[in-house]
């Protein structure tokens, strides 16, 4: 009897709803193929659930997610909202449901195939055969403490609180050493220790945990300095795991070692199978409308979702195959593309990959 499963689809803002739109294409597909049923259930988050509903997070939203077993998310903000009150912001709404959902561990690859290592702006050797994790702490540290903003004798400030429980940190570790394992068993710890806090007490539980992973080579390294490594010498990186705000910044860094931020899908995962899956990127409004924006990170967030979720690996692997070769081929969205007057659009990205994934399966 086929497995049936819910899954909330949170377009959001700009080139959210387009991207998402192709990802449900190739879930509706992978439908077709395998022993499965998706139901999707649309729900708002970000800026147009603050236009719809007066909040960035509505009650409905949560409750669609939770009672369902995966949450596919475009991305969320734009400049109209921006001049919004801190509490209006879409942002809010991104934030609040990983925090609702327990989303604590945010994986991040990144990742580059023999056939884009010419559109990445770094020398080939740098970055040819670049394969790597990024494990973020997702729901702790500075983008959820204290927030203040007051007036004093020199005029205004503002403070944001950075704050990590030992269990937050403790329960990621695990997950770190865990997704390192199954790589290649080393694993970089990134913190700021010489100068934060809340980073030694980082440092400390890692070394803690350290010793249960005897197999997983472990090393720690400052933030700053991983940030010109990275760039330097990528291919020294296996998994890396680190705090919020630093896990941020150094993905969006390594995506550029790939290419472009339209190439790299994520996991935000809870205990258990649960997860929310969504690009890396955000809502593009340069772009957003065009339909030129490039649905790979999306795609490949549904793969993760098959994987991690639904434990349907062989289409996971189908769609991740699919997608190296219609790069393979040479055909790119924009962001990608070499030459640029060859471009294709969305749609017609989207078209191939899900061409090439039935090819997949025929074959297997
Ligand atoms: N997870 C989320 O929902 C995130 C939301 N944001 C929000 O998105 C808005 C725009 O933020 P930005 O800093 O401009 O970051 P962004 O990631 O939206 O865009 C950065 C650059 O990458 C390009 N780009 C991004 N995704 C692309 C794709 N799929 N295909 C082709 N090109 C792509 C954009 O055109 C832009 O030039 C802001 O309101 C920000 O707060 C930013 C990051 C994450
Ligand atoms: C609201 C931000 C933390 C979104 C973002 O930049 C991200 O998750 O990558
Ligand atoms: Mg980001």
């Amino acid at each position: 009897m086929s497995q049936t499963f819910t899954i909330t689809v949170l377009p959001g803002d700009g080139i959210g709803p387009e991207v998402t739109e192709q990802a449900v294409r190739v879930l509706k597909e992978v439908e077709a193929l395998e022993d499965v049923a998706f139901q999707f259930e649309y729900a708002r988050l970000g800026g147009c659930a603050i236009d719809e509903d007066g909040t960035p997070l509505p009650e409905d939203t949560l409750v669609k997610a939770r009672r369902s077993d995966a949450v596919l998310l475009g991305a969320v903000g734009g400049p109209k909202w921006d001049n919004n009150p801190a509490h209006l912001r879409p942002e809010t709404g991104l934030l609040g449901i990983r925090k609702e959902l327990g989303l604590y561990a945010n994986l991040r690859p990144a990742f580059m195939l023999d056939c884009m290592v010419g559109v990445s702006s770094l020398k080939e050797e740098v970055v040819k055969g670049v394969d790597l994790m990024v494990i973020r702490e997702l729901t702790g540290g500075l983008y959820f403490g204290e927030k203040k903003r007051y007036e004093d004798a020199q005029g205004e400030v503002a403070s944001d609180e950075m704050i990590y429980h030992e269990y937050e940190i403790e329960r990621i570790v695990r997950r770190a050493f865990e997704v390192a394992r199954l790589r290649s068993k080393q694993l970089t710890s990134v913190d700021k220790a010489n100068v934060l806090e809340s980073s030694r007490l980082w440092r400390k539980v890692v070394e803690r945990i350290a010793p249960e992973y005897p197999d997983v080579e472990l090393r720690h390294q400052l933030v700053d300095s991983c940030a010109m490594e990275l760039i330097r010498y990528p291919k020294q990186f296996d998994t890396v795991v680190t705090e919020n705000m630093f896990g941020d910044i150094l993905s969006d860094e390594a995506s550029m070692l790939t290419g472009s931020i339209g190439m790299l899908p994520s996991a935000s995962l809870a205990d258990g199978n649960f997860g929310l899956y969504e690009p890396v990127h955000g809502s593009a409004p340069d772009i957003a409308g065009k339909g030129v924006a490039n649905p790979t990170a999306t795609i490949l967030s549904a793969a993760m979702m098959l994987r991690y979720t639904f434990g349907l690996e062989k289409a996971a692997d189908a769609i991740e195959t699919a997608v190296h070769q219609v790069l393979n081929s040479g055909v790119r969205t924009g962001d990608i593309a070499e030459n640029k007057a060859e471009a294709v659009g969305t749609v017609e990205m989207a078209d191939r990959i899900i061409a090439a994934m039935k090819e997949e399966y025929v074959k297997a």
